[in-house]
């Protein structure tokens, strides 16, 4: 008998689901039904939904449909849109799902997919503070699938999991090694679930196994980050101890001085207005997590606008979209010298690297001189494929772009292991 698996990706701006029955011990789960709402950040949101041809696209919701805290408000409407819809009747009695795949993005010292108890659920809690913009909101959807679906089992996969094969040198901070020990701190790196399904998808497409596989990946949604891939395996990463460092991001800074922040303003020790129960945050972590980025730069969190308006001369949107070019460029640079110039391909994933036409064409044309070149007309259409092409040919490197999917790599890696799982 198929079973069904659940899978729920709770981003900074948005929450994806995607459902799928498995056979235990057969083939890949069978994807039944994507639904996501998008635009949390910057309303109004909007619904997609794609099951077998029945297609909604960015459907626009009020501010009354996901209540005050968007995440599990949004999590509420999917699950509410999937169970009422007569086309899925895997669904409609939503104590047949088996399994629910929950991303997690900050796991600590986790280094694969764990059952959530009460333990494990407690122990998540902890780690809310290093992932401000994601883990409350994750364990808020944990607690609604809980009470809606008792009998399904959760498991938590982790985004820093796939950066366990950081090396020292590349995961260890230049501070007192005691007190970052104690601490733990050091980067954890995130977006692993998507380098993971990255790096197997373009492993496919190259018939070249992950083994012998080097690229340099970037995930671009409203959270950003680069990997450096060797092997199949990441070997730096632009994250660090928190999902804020690195690239700037819809509402994040990205990298800058440390010291910035005690000259930005007096109160950056302070707790932030903005801490909860759940959550404890600086008025610092506030500003630079919450109140930067494409948002404090142009007003709009959308890098499509923003890339758009940047093309017709707006100013502040033309500044934000360099930035962006100039940051990404950098870690492509540093990325490509630790592969030693063996660089497979450069791998464009996320909802910017996968739509935005404008960037891939700006950052390719910064990396020309390492051997990437742009096929315009590729560029411009990607086709519909997992994996496309989009360098032109004869050129040393090739220029990928993957439709990354974080639910697909939770579903499969949850019915590779699920009687260990289950555990
Ligand atoms: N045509 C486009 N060009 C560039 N960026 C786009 C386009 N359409 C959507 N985006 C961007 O994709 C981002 C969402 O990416 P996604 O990876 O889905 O985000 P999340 O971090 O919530 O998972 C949004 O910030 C939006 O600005
Ligand atoms: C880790 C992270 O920033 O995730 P997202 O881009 O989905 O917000
Ligand atoms: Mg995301």
């Amino acid at each position: 008998m198929p079973k069904v698996i659940l899978a729920i990706n709770a981003g900074s701006s948005s929450v994806k689901v995607s459902a799928f029955s498995y056979t235990p011990g057969k083939d890949d789960p069978k994807e039944l039904a994507v639904i996501q709402i998008a635009g949390l950040t910057a309303p109004p949101a909007t619904l997609t939904y794609d099951r077998g041809d029945h297609h909604v696209k960015n459907q626009e919701l009020s501010e009354s449909d996901l209540g005050t805290n968007v995440q599990e408000g949004a999590y509420e409407y999917i699950i509410k849109t999937l169970s009422s819809d007569k086309g899925l009747t895997e669904l409609s009695n939503t104590d047949d799902i088996d399994f629910v795949c929950h991303r997690v993005v900050h796991g600590g010292d986790y280094d694969k997919p764990v059952r959530i108890d009460k333990d494990t659920y407690h122990h998540l809690e902890t780690l809310s503070d290093l992932a401000p913009l994601h883990n409350a909101g994750a364990l808020e959807i944990v607690k609604a699938v809980h009470a809606k679906s008792p009998k399904a089992t959760n498991i938590a996969f982790f985004d820093n999991a796939f950066h366990q094969t950081l090396p020292a040198a590349a995961r260890t901070y230049a501070i007192d090694q005691e007190i970052a020990t104690r601490n733990k701190l050091r980067k954890y790196g995130f977006h692993g679930l998507s380098y993971a399904f990255i790096a197997r998808a373009v492993s496919t497409h190259l018939s070249k196994p992950l083994t012998g596989l080097n690229i340099i990946a970037l995930h671009l949604g409203s959270g950003a980050s680069a990997c450096c891939i060797r092997a199949g395996k990441s070997i730096d990463t632009s994250m660090g101890l928190t999902p804020l460092d690195g690239l700037p991001g819809a509402t994040r800074s990205g990298s800058l001085d440390p010291s910035l922040i005690f000259h930005f303003t007096h109160e950056a020790g302070k707790m932030s207005h903005g801490s909860t129960k759940e959550l404890h945050i600086t008025t610092a972590e506030e500003i630079l997590n919450k109140k930067s980025g494409w948002k404090a730069l142009t007003g709009t969190t959308d890098f499509g606008v923003i890339s758009q308006k940047a093309s017709e001369g707006d100013e502040k949107c033309k500044l934000a979209f360099d930035i962006f070019v100039d940051r990404i460029v950098d870690f492509v640079a540093a990325y490509y010298v630790k592969l030693g110039g063996k660089v497979d391909a450069l791998v464009f994933a996320g909802g910017i690297g996968e739509k935005g036409v404008q960037l891939r064409e700006a950052v390719v044309a910064k990396v020309e001189c390492l051997g990437f070149a742009l096929d315009e007309g590729w560029n411009a259409k990607p086709g519909e494929q997992i994996v496309v092409e989009i360098g032109k040919e004869g050129h040393n490197h090739k220029v990928l772009v993957c439709r990354t999917d974080e639910q697909a790599e939770m579903a499969r890696e949850c019915a590779v292991d699920a009687e260990e799982l289950r555990k």
